[in-house]
């Protein structure tokens, strides 16, 4: 089968972030793949490892089979007038990673009926451990099968009902910074009890990577893992419990909470 060329709209973070999954997966090679940017040269080092670049969107889709819209939500109405005569209904499947946008906004901006799915990866996807949701309101089972098996090479990928998908970007695309910041002030909690700055990043990030490794790997609970580490009178639960009275969950939650509103009215806020 030929491969089929992609392009991708909006190389910034996850744009590239997606690119450099998909090139290290093995299943594109660079000059497969198309990167369009407004200022172009900020893609150079790109066009140096073998990728097409451009700022010629409409150019960029006419000489591609998928396309991978990755702008803003306020980027995105301009971004649909600059291509819409380059896209053909029948050739051309759409991918949106954008938030809060749904198939039916975009095919409404178009003015005409284009396959699309909607994907919502994480930043882990450049180095293939990417949490993908998908969905689509419009696209054949056939494609929402070829985005899915696409995002299989670059992570773990489910298909979920369209109207989640702003609760997938609170809890999978931000939760990459949620997860982050915890690991970020645990190894800060390890500084102050004795570890230089580095080793103590280091010690917290491995023991994150565990905790989420026994969680997956074992199909097991986090309170049956965390039921193992706590023992009577000890330490853990004594430091647990201080973290719970100082609100860790409800923070937490509330943040994923506040998230998921905020990824919904990105678009409608325009
Ligand atoms: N950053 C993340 O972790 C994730 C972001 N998303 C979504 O992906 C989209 C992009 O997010 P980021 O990559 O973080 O933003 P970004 O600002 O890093 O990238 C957007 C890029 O699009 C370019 N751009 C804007 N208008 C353009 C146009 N007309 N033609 C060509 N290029 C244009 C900008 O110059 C920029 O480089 C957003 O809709 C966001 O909601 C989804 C999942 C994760
Ligand atoms: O913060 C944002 O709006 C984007 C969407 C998901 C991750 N980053």
């Amino acid at each position: 089968m030929k491969t089929k060329r992609v392009t991708i709209l909006g190389s910034g973070n996850i744009g590239l972030s997606l690119a450099k999954g998909l090139v290290k997966a093995g299943i594109y090679q660079p000059d497969n793949i198309t990167l369009t940017r407004r200022n172009v040269k900020a893609l150079q080092s790109y066009a140096n490892d073998g990728y097409n670049i451009t700022n010629d969107n409409a150019a960029a889709v006419a000489n591609s089979d998928i396309v991978v819209i990755a702008v803003l939500p306020q980027q995105l109405n301009g971004l649909l007038d600059n291509i819409k005569l380059s896209l053909k209904a029948s050739e051309h499947l759409i991918i949106s990673v954008v938030s809060g946008v749904s198939c039916a906004d975009i095919c409404s901006h178009l003015g005409f009926d284009v396959q699309i799915v909607r994907a919502m990866p994480n930043t882990a996807i450049a180095i293939g451990h990417s949490m993908t949701c998908i969905a689509s309101g419009n696209a054949s089972n056939e494609n929402v099968t070829l985005v899915k098996s696409l995002f299989d090479t670059v992570g773990v990928s489910i298909v979920i009902n369209e109207e989640l998908m702003t609760s997938a970007t609170a809890l999978c695309a931000c939760g990459i910074a949620f997860f982050l910041r915890s690991i970020r002030a645990a190894s800060q909690g390890g500084t102050e009890i004795g570890f230089h700055a580095h080793d103590a990043l280091k010690m917290a990030a491995q023991t994150a990577k565990g905790a989420a490794n026994l969680l997956l790997q074992l199909a097991s609970h986090p309170e049956q893992e965390i039921d193992k580490v706590t023992s009577p009178k000890g330490c853990t639960i004594a430091g647990l419990n201080e973290m719970e009275h100082n609100g860790f969950s409800s923070a937490l939650i509330k943040g994923i909470k506040t998230s998921a509103e905020k990824a919904g009215a990105l678009y409608k806020s325009e």
